[in-house]
């Protein structure tokens, strides 16, 4: 551990063994027609099929939608027209199934890193001894057994990502929604963000909906890259990618295409239909 002379943690060892965590699988996620936008004007128009436990990943030109479709499957924007479901029920604002991990960390900066991860659990109904035992489980999960009685403002911004997956985590969600969680922090911290999020993914099983700009990342993380046209985003393609990853996969021709030809799509996106 480093600690700068404002007392800020500046990181912290990646855990490499995750213990089970039980949430069991993911909900199927289904947008069927999604129209969503503001002011009459449609921001996306969106049809895709997404399996329990899928990592669908979502790139496309900045401004297309990629956040406001995650922002209604968490239920903070109503749909201007067609239906999206988690196992199989249209998403009412109060879903408990979905939660979201945003870029800018949205801990609570009065509270410590237990005290922020216990919010949820008290939401739950879990209180006391239990809860406390519960949030200092999920925030071992994610290395950050030593800092139970930090706040925000003395951890870096990877741990206090740590501590924002962790509070998800506590929600138990059926689908964990990602909205370029790892976008602001350094190269090395993010990959072992990354990291960390597939052990997660594979303990858990849990659906993730991700939005990134990073090709490489898309490539890591997904099931399937879903590449959204300009606003409104619709499905442009869908390239799926095979599991279990093999580590040397950056260095094949068959990797390198395929992220070029994404590149090239992100260049040269076509104006979607209005
Ligand atoms: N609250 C809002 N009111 C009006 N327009 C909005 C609102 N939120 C987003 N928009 C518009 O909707 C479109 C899609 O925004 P959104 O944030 O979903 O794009 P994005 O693909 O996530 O962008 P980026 O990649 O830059 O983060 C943009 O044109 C944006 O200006």
């Amino acid at each position: 551990m480093t600690t700068t002379d404002s007392g800020v943690v500046t990181d912290v060892k990646a855990t490499s063994d995750i213990p089970v965590y039980s949430t069991g699988a993911g909900a199927g996620v289904i947008l069927d027609h999604l129209q969503l936008g503001f002011d009459g004007k449609i921001a996306a128009n969106v049809t895709l099929d997404i399996e329990p436990g899928e990592v669908v990943v979502f790139l496309g030109p900045s401004g297309c939608g990629k956040s406001t479709i995650l922002r209604a499957l968490a239920g903070l924007l109503a749909p201007m027209g067609g239906a999206a479901t988690v196992n199989g029920q249209a998403i009412t604002g109060n879903d408990a199934h979905c939660a979201m991990v945003f870029q800018e960390d949205a801990l609570f900066p009065w509270r410590t890193a237990l005290k922020n991860v216990q919010f949820p659990l008290a939401l739950r109904g879990v209180r006391g001894r239990e809860s406390k035992r519960v949030a200092t489980e999920y925030l071992e999960q994610v290395g950050l057994g030593g800092y139970l009685d930090h706040l925000p403002s003395h951890l870096s911004g990877g741990m206090r990502q740590r501590v924002q997956l962790a509070r998800t985590l506590a929600c138990e969600p059926k689908v964990m929604l990602m909205d370029e969680p790892f976008g602001a922090l350094d190269a090395q911290t993010r990959l072992d963000m990354q990291q960390l999020l597939i052990s997660v993914w594979e303990q858990t099983k849990m659906t993730i909906l991700f939005v990134t700009h990073d090709v490489d990342e898309a490539l890591l993380l997904a099931d399937r890259v879903v590449l959204l046209t300009h606003r409104p985003a619709t499905v442009a393609d869908v390239i799926t990618i095979d599991r279990p990853r093999d580590p040397q996969a950056p260095f094949d021709d068959a990797y390198q295409h395929r992220r070029q030809s994404i590149l090239e799509f992100l260049g040269h996106s076509p104006v979607g239909a209005h």
